[in-house]
């Protein structure tokens, strides 16, 4: 029998009828990366199995990626690739875990063959954050002197904020949250402040370290950004049936109209694409979700700020499927007006670094 931390899953029947109190016992492994913040994040959709599943038992496994070993490359030039997620998909293939617990945005908007999304739970505030050095006075973006340094590995956030303050120097910085922090921190650092996920902050206990939360039209945050996502194996409906207990429909639907636009941009985790989405006049049943008005705010900035393309989509949908419509549609919009000539630049400019770096 499957039991305790890590252990192989051995129950691979797919019942048609599922009845969890008949069944074999079989322990569920969820797994996720091994930082601090990931282990946080499995053990939150671990408890809501608990509580949902009381009879059922969940162990955990931690495993580290590409994205936490590779911490010299910018992150820019590794972008496209499944850094944080590829380890964790074969072990979910192999049968070694069952459920991979990851922040959405980090997962590609196309999953390897027999992977899916399973659960999307409620989001956090979805939110960037302004993080200033500890000791140091200035409050929001506009009080930091010129010439400052910022921390951030991400062209989303150094694209649009480069458009608006060309005072500032952006600078990359790498490692889990509390790395960063000490980075920013220490006395003779360069950095005088880090931009951060809010959601990432919270759910580690250090909100009181925010400064400022930044959001639109100062900096729409990345796809997907705040959510948790649980991926299973396409043929496991035992586990996919533990999932749909999960799901938050509002951050679904928001999430996978995101994901939708983000994926016909062809951008993958690291292309400078933000967003902004809302849902209004919300109808239930009780199916749950029926129909909501979806808001949905995109836009792709170049790297050096300048160029800059926004859009923004306002419709009546009535699944998930719909919202994701909204979204291509909007992603079909950005690329006609202008996104498509700056997310070639970007594919022309990483490609040129790659060959330099081979020969
Ligand atoms: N790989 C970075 C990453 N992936 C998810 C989060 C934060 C939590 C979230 O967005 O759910 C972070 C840290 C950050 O961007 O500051």
């Amino acid at each position: 029998m499957a039991s305790g931390i890590g252990s192989q899953s051995t129950s691979t029947s797919s019942p048609t009828t599922i009845d969890f109190s008949k069944s074999k016992p079989r322990t569920f492994v969820l797994a996720s990366r091994a930082s601090k913040l990931a282990q946080i994040q499995t053990n939150i959709v671990r408890d809501a199995l608990e509580a949902a599943f009381p009879a059922l038992s969940f162990g955990t496994s931690f495993m580290s990626t590409e994205g936490d070993k590779n911490q010299s490359q910018a992150l820019y030039l590794l972008g496209g690739k499944a850094l944080w997620t590829k380890e964790l998909e074969v072990a979910l293939k192999e049968n070694l875990v069952d459920m991979l617990v990851h922040s959405f945005k980090d997962v590609p908007t196309t999953l390897p063959d027999g992977c899916e999304i399973g659960a999307i739970l409620e989001r956090e505030d979805p939110v960037d954050s302004l993080v200033v050095k500890q000791g140091l006075p200035f409050t929001d973006l506009v009080s930091l002197p010129d010439g400052s340094v910022v921390g951030t590995s991400s062209v989303r956030r150094v694209a649009q904020l480069r458009r608006q303050y060309p005072k500032l120097v952006f600078l990359d910085v790498r490692g889990n949250l509390n790395t960063r922090l000490a980075k920013l921190d220490a006395p003779d650092g360069p950095y005088t402040a880090l931009i951060l996920a809010k959601a990432g902050l919270v759910r580690l206990g250090l909100g009181d370290r925010i400064t400022a939360d930044l959001k639109g039209p100062i900096l729409y945050h990345a796809v997907s950004q705040g959510a948790l996502a649980v991926e299973i194996r396409s043929n496991d409906q035992d586990a996919r049936e533990l999932c749909r207990a999960l799901t938050h429909p509002e951050t679904q639907w928001k999430c996978l109209a995101e994901r939708a636009m983000l994926r016909v941009l062809e951008g993958g985790c690291s292309v400078p694409v933000g967003v902004e989405s809302e849902l209004t006049e919300v109808e239930r049943d009780e199916g749950g979700l029926k129909s909501a008005r979806l808001t949905i705010f995109g836009c792709v900035t170049s790297i050096d700020g300048v160029g800059h393309v926004s859009h923004k989509m306002d419709e009546r949908v009535e699944s998930a499927k719909q919202a994701e419509e909204a979204g291509e549609k909007l992603a079909r919009w950005l690329r006609d007006n202008g996104a498509a000539a700056i997310l070639d630049a970007i594919t022309e400019d990483r490609q040129k670094h790659a060959e330099e770096a081979t020969t």
